[in-house]
């Protein structure tokens, strides 16, 4: 159900909601979550509940979607960590989840659980404010595993973007799609953080604070919370079904996609204007192996949107810019601007809500002035499809080719 990489490159992310109980269970169904999540958020960031109680949760939600549950984390000593994921396994589970070091522990723990990997699906969660070693993704899938994650350990001193930039996230995911695991991306998210993530398409986001009542997350599940992450998160529904399905209209709207009655298009300005980045670039030997200086100036034009509320569900965020530039030089050396400016036009408006893009791209270091190139973008038809939605990057993860 949490599609690995290897079965198609249109799946849509899934929203993971994290629960203690029957009645939290039964709230994050009804708000639409894909995958419900059992932990104890009072016993840390994989907190396992009471095996008991998570049987009960698993038979009360009966197949209506699929159940995962934490088994704790950074066990010392790997036949622990076994007999805790079995635990969970027994309680009947569809995915297991554990959370390992980076150290050596980390490794023999994985190998473990090989004998438990193939007969219940595992994900080995790795923790981005504790320097994860993102070589134990290969070795999770060689022992049979079903995805891996990253999370945060300690839930009071940063999101996951805190800790690990969209260049490195992308990366995970890349590494995850290699190797055939499903992917996940957790770690205090909060409502801005999804536009930011959606495009690296993980298999899932995970949540639990900021589906609590005052983005607490030992606090009661608050149901406007959930609709709102729900909302963010496209779903591989038609616009058309959405809509008469009675889905929040302002997420449409906020995502470009009209009605057929207001086909008038008028548009507002989000920009990144002056941002100076050390890229790799140049088509002369000299030019590479060194960074130099380059300015960017991206100016997006988006759909106004009709609804005017104050969150998230209908603005175009400058982050997303950003961070497609971030992860774009993360790919490594780049030959010509024109095509930096290219493939970065073309990552904006994968974005349905984006009409046009100017992205101007200037080199700081090669003589007193500057050179560059400056082009101009629009998206080729105005009936955005909804299964645009399903954003990202062209070599997800990947490196550039030359
Ligand atoms: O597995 C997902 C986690 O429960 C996320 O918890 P958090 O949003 O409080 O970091």
């Amino acid at each position: 159900m949490i599609a690995g990489a290897g079965e198609g490159t249109a799946r849509m992310t899934l929203m993971l909601a994290s629960v203690t109980d029957p009645a939290e269970a039964e709230a994050v169904w009804a708000g639409g979550a894909d995958i419900i999540d059992l932990k104890d958020p009072a016993n840390g960031a994989l907190g396992a509940l009471d095996p008991a109680l998570a049987a009960t949760i698993v038979r009360q939600v009966a197949k209506r979607k699929p159940v995962s549950a934490a088994a704790g984390a950074l066990f010392a000593d790997p036949d622990a960590g076994v007999e805790a994921v079995a635990k969970m396994a027994a309680a009947g589970c569809d995915y297991v989840k554990i959370g390992f070091s980076s150290d050596q522990t980390g490794a023999d723990g994985v190998r473990a659980l090989a004998p438990i990997a193939a007969r219940t699906k595992l994900v080995g969660v790795l923790f981005a404010d504790k320097t994860p070693d993102l070589e134990l993704v290969a070795l999770m899938a060689a022992q049979g595993f079903a995805g891996a994650m990253l999370d945060t350990a300690a839930k009071n001193a940063g999101r996951l973007l805190d800790h690990m930039d969209v260049a490195a996230l992308n990366g995970f995911i890349g590494r995850c799609n290699a190797h055939g695991l499903a992917s996940g991306l957790a770690g205090s998210l909060e409502p801005p953080d999804i536009p930011r993530l959606l495009p690296m398409r993980p298999g899932y986001l995970g949540f639990r604070g900021s589906l609590c009542q005052g983005r607490t997350r030992e606090a009661a599940i608050d149901a406007g919370a959930v609709r709102m992450i729900r909302d963010l998160i496209p779903q591989a529904q038609s616009g058309r079904a959405a809509v008469d399905a009675g889905a929040d209209l302002r997420f449409f709207f906020g995502r470009g996609y009209i009605a057929a009655n207001e086909r008038a298009i008028e548009t507002d300005r989000v920009f990144v204007h002056d941002l100076i980045m050390p890229c790799f670039i140049g088509a002369y030997d000299y030019e590479r192996g060194m960074k130099q200086n380059v300015r960017f100036n991206v100016d997006v034009d988006v759909r106004r949107s009709n609804h005017h509320s104050d969150d998230m569900r209908d603005i175009f965020s400058y982050d997303v810019v950003i961070d497609a530039i971030k992860i774009l030089l993360g790919q490594g050396h780049v030959e010509l601007v024109e095509t930096l400016a290219r493939e970065l036009a073309d990552s904006v408006l994968r974005h349905p809500e984006v009409v046009r893009v100017c992205v101007r791209i200037e080199k700081l270091d090669i003589i007193p002035g500057r050179v560059g190139v400056e082009i101009r973008r629009e998206r080729a038809s105005e009936a955005a499809a909804v299964d645009q939605l399903a954003t990202g990057f062209a070599s997800a993860g990947g490196k550039r080719s030359h």
